[in-house]
């Protein structure tokens, strides 16, 4: 029997990564090949045009799964009824800045989109927010529409994910596709922890840790975790633009992962919203491993923690508490 249509909001659709998204979230990179889409896009009146065009390009591009396209400017008509809201709306950082240094344009965004879709999104409206300071955003959000459950409530740092599994698999000469259970903790920020204490590598015998492997502790706990954190920076010298089909594609893998499920021993990282787990204060929205199945996330629990980590896991979450603070400082 054919799957019933799901309706995907895309904020920021005229942007660069809604350029890259939109096409992904149509031809079933974040659903699924057999599971029909109508997309809404949103943006703000100065980008309409090119909206407009995107909404060209989609209907050109043919897409078999894609059922439907709402481009619009109101975001009342492109909340109403979504099942899945991906918000990467906002204003992106520039060479120089650090990612809060956006916060008070972002918040402010964030706080009216919350009440947008509290009223208007389909009951259990799966939430990842992408812009920056996405932890902060999402918090925000979650503030504001106290009627969405915390845990519909996420934001994107499978992008540090996959940029740790590349690293990985660059030093090690393996397919990126042979490592798991990295593990990003806290912030999407230059203050996340890249852990690999619990990864592994498929090796022909067997599962092997990437310590294990790799044997190089002083690039593990220095060079490693520095380039994952400022990968997002590198991109923005590189290209003289933040990221945006690696931004993307990891909110397409975020999404899969979240509705889809997990594959048996493989977790991943998004930010979710706290509940003490690893003494991580209760109350922000913190980056954590996660399994999924039907639809529901839950943080990996009992993972040994050493002193190195728990400095690292405490660094961040101070972070995010300055942060909270900040954005509640913005909106005052
Ligand atoms: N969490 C993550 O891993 C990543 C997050 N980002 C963040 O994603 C966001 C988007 O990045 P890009 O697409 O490169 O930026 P962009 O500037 O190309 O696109 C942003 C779009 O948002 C639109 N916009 C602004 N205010 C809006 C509002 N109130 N409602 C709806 N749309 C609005 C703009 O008109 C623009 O079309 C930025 O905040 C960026 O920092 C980027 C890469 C990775
Ligand atoms: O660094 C930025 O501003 C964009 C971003 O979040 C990333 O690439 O991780």
């Amino acid at each position: 029997m054919a799957k019933e249509t799901v309706r995907v909001l895309v904020t920021g659709a005229a942007g660069q990564i809604g350029y890259a998204l939109v096409p992904m979230i149509a031809r079933g990179v974040m659903l699924g090949p057999d599971q029909p889409v109508i997309l809404h896009m949103l943006d703000i009146p100065p980008a309409a045009e090119a909206l407009n065009g995107v909404k060209m390009e989609l209907v050109d591009a043919a897409f078999p799964l894609l059922k439907g396209v709402v481009a619009t400017t109101d975001v009342v008509e492109a909340c109403t009824g979504v099942n899945i809201a991906v918000m990467v709306g906002g204003f992106p950082r520039k060479e120089g800045m650090e990612r809060k240094d956006v916060m008070s344009k972002n918040v402010s965004i964030y706080r009216s989109q919350a009440s947008a879709l509290e009223k208007h999104a389909a009951a259990n409206c799966k939430v990842l927010v992408v812009a920056n300071p996405a932890n902060t955003n999402a918090l925000i959000l979650k503030e504001f529409a106290p009627s969405i459950p915390e845990k519909n409530i996420t934001c994107l740092t499978r992008l540090d994910h996959n940029r740790a599994l590349g690293q990985i698999s660059e030093r090690l000469n393996v397919q990126v596709s042979d490592v798991k259970n990295v593990i990003i903790w806290g912030n999407h920020s230059s203050t996340q922890y890249p852990d690999v204490n619990h990864a592994t590598v498929k090796t022909p015998s067997g599962e092997k840790s990437v310590r294990e492997l790799i044997k190089d502790d002083e690039w593990l706990n220095a060079e490693f975790i520095t380039t994952v954190q400022q990968r997002g920076a590198a991109i923005i010298k590189a290209r003289k633009l933040s990221s945006a089909l690696s931004a993307a594609s990891s909110a397409c893998d975020h999404i899969r992962d979240w509705v889809l499920g997990t594959p048996e021993g493989t977790w991943v990282s998004m930010g979710v919203y706290s509940d003490g787990s690893y003494n991580v204060p209760a109350g922000l929205i913190y980056s954590f491993p996660v399994t999924c199945q039907n639809g529901e996330w839950k943080i990996v629990q009992g993972l040994h923690i050493d002193e190195f980590s728990r400095k690292k896991l405490d660094l961040t979450a101070d972070e995010l508490s300055e942060e909270k603070a900040l954005a509640y400082s913005c909106l005052s």
